[in-house]
């Protein structure tokens, strides 16, 4: 059974690929700071970018005018994603984010597809942990779903995990759906066991996420971009995130009221 929170899991919208698009011409179109405007207008919780080395889509000048943008907006929350060891820790020096998640991606890398190895960069994650949280920044690891990896994350400083969804998302509607859930299930109640907050991203979308979020115990904040922009390119971002908005609230209604 799923422990209630006290509040609707928040929803961070992932504003990569507003800036692919814009990227390829010069105009500025469409734009990544009228993008999450509209968003947060629609109720979104908070924005996440991941500004990979090579610009591919978030730039550092977004990531400086999504700071500006969220002085606005006192409730709402800055997400950025990254390789500590890579360029995350400079965005984190000069924009101190509500949220730092650690994401351990090559340069170049075409998107996230594993989570941290603890036993093997633990040890030099450490001290960078210490430093964002030093500067009152949450730090969240980017992690696969593995019940045993929890309690050392926690061990070197972090305040959450991101459960990697990749799996889940692939197995939903399959006959390896339950079996795949139930390892999120169980890193999740790991993690709670262990003091840390659950946060879950990657390949969620409006089909798979409610059902999640009734199975995996206590998730936080959801991070989601690929799907949620592909879905705003046909309904429009207010009308998207709204929808989002309600596969969490049907989450939320279903275990309070069991
Ligand atoms: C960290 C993570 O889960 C990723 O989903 C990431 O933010 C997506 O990056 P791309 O948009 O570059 O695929
Ligand atoms: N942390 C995951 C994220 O921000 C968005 O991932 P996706 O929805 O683009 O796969």
């Amino acid at each position: 059974m799923t422990p209630t929170l006290a509040a609707p899991t928040a929803l961070s919208v992932n504003l990569n690929k507003v800036a692919l698009v814009r990227n390829t011409r010069s105009l500025g179109i469409p734009s990544v700071v009228r993008a999450a405007t509209l968003c947060l207008q629609a109720g979104a919780h908070g924005i996440t970018v991941h500004p990979r080395p090579d610009g591919r889509h978030i730039r550092s000048d977004d990531v400086h005018d999504l700071h500006r943008l969220l002085q606005a907006w006192p409730r709402a929350e800055y997400n950025i994603e990254g390789n500590p060891f890579h360029n995350l820790m400079d965005f984190v020096r000069q924009v101190r984010p509500h949220q730092c998640t650690f994401v351990p991606d090559a340069e170049g890398q075409s998107t996230s597809d594993h989570g941290w190895d603890l036993a093997a960069d633990g040890d030099r994650l450490r001290p960078l942990i210490a430093e964002a949280r030093a500067l009152g920044v949450r730090v969240s690891l980017f992690m696969d779903p593995v019940p045993r990896a929890m309690a050392a994350a926690k061990a070197i400083g972090a305040d959450r995990v991101e459960l990697y969804t990749e799996s889940y998302a692939r197995a939903h509607g399959t006959a390896s759906a339950r079996p795949v859930l139930q390892a999120f299930t169980h890193a999740a109640q790991a993690a709670l066991a262990a003091g840390l907050g659950v946060n879950a991203g990657h390949d969620l979308n409006r089909a798979n996420l409610t059902e999640f979020l009734l199975q995996v115990p206590g998730v936080r904040e959801v991070s989601i971009g690929h799907a949620l922009i592909a879905d705003a390119l046909e309904l429009g971002y207010k009308a998207t995130v709204r929808s989002y908005l309600q596969c969490i609230e049907q989450a939320f209604a279903a275990s309070a009221g069991q």
